[in-house]
């Protein structure tokens, strides 16, 4: 079987220390994804490390710099599945520096409130990600 290709993607939020506000991002491509809302990300290219890919992607996503928090773990070997194709790991993080904007792939960015995380159309797959996030702050685990 071919390996799963890895995406990674941020929770971006207000404050690391203490999240209300989570970034969405809504997809202007491909068609098949447009209108839906997902995290900023994207796929690790060769001989990168999963955190500078992820890095990389949010400078060029959204033009900021970032300083990344815990692992979102997933449930499947620690990663979260997307497709049969994709796998995904997620970091919760906060911009350094930079204001985003939906430089490429993005057509709207949106800061969700608290209580309103799940109020955009997420990517199927995205959907019990964000439920992982809103019960870890429940939970006070991050
Ligand atoms: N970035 C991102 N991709 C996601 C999420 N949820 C989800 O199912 N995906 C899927 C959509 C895509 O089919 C796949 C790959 O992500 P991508 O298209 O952002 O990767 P990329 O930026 O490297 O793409 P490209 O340069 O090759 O066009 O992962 C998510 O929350 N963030």
């Amino acid at each position: 079987m071919t390996q799963p290709v890895l995406v990674v993607a941020a929770a971006v939020v207000d404050d690391l220390d203490d999240p209300r506000v989570l970034l969405a991002a809504r997809r202007a491509t491909p068609a098949s994804l447009a209108g839906r809302w997902e995290f900023p990300g994207g796929k690790v290219d060769a001989g990168e490390t999963p955190e500078a890919a992820l890095h990389r992607e949010l400078r060029e996503e959204l033009g900021v710099r970032v300083a990344l928090g815990d692992e979102v773990v997933g449930p499947h070997d620690g990663v979260w599945r997307l497709t049969d194709r994709y796998v995904m790991r997620l970091w919760w993080a906060e911009i350094v520096d930079g204001v985003p904007q939906p430089l490429v792939e993005h057509d709207e960015l949106r800061w969700l409130p608290d209580g309103q995380w799940h109020d955009v159309p997420w990517l199927d797959a995205d959907v019990p990600i964000v439920e992982a996030l809103t019960a870890s702050l429940r939970d006070g685990a991050r």
